[in-house]
């Protein structure tokens, strides 16, 4: 078995539509999906609000390397351009945690180091998963609790929007 935890995240163009593209190439795969957050943007704050989501997906035939491969074949279909280092971006995809799986191949991350720091990741991953953990970091709940409050209210439920 190998069941992924990847976080989705879009501020350009159709941000539901890329979103969708993303889940519906999850579709065959798909454990659970989260709602979708409007999200304040952090790293590069002089960008347009993202929409955020996290699904889990699960395929006894693919190991970490072909999550974080069907990942980019993903943003390519969204035509992601790579410039800016946490700039604007139609798809990211980012590969949150795979199993246990620890790894500090710069190529392939994991947990991906910024899990426990972002409420955009734990919020959504909290909502279908409330026991979540990170390896090595301990409880998704805990490390959302020691977050500052601004971090966490920069996170809103869209209702409005179902993928
Ligand atoms: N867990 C991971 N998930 C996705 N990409 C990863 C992971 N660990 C390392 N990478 C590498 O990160 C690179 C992609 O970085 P990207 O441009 O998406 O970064 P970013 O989204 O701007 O920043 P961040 O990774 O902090 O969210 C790829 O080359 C990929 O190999
Ligand atoms: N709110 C929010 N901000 C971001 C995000 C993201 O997914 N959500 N991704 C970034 C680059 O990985 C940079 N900043």
């Amino acid at each position: 078995m190998s069941r992924a935890v990847l976080s989705l995240g879009s501020n350009l163009g159709d941000r539901l539509g890329y979103l969708r593209l993303a889940v519906d190439g999850l579709r065959d795969v798909l454990v659970a999906v989260s709602g979708v957050y409007e999200t304040a943007p952090w790293g590069v704050e002089d960008q347009p609000d993202f929409l955020n989501a996290v699904c889990v997906v699960d395929d006894p035939a693919r190991d970490h390397w072909a999550w974080l491969r069907k990942g980019q074949e993903l943003e390519r279909q969204a035509e992601r351009v790579r410039e800016q280092r946490w700039g604007p971006r139609t798809l990211d995809v980012d590969v949150v945690t795979v199993d246990g799986v620890r790894s500090d191949d710069p190529e392939l991350l994991l947990p991906h180091p910024g899990t426990g720091d972002r409420a955009t990741v734990l919020i959504p991953w909290l909502e279908i998963d409330p026991e979540a953990e990170v390896p090595g970091r301990g409880r998704a709940a805990d490390l959302l609790a020691a977050l500052p409050e601004p971090d966490r209210a920069g996170v809103r439920l869209r209702e409005d929007l179902i993928l």
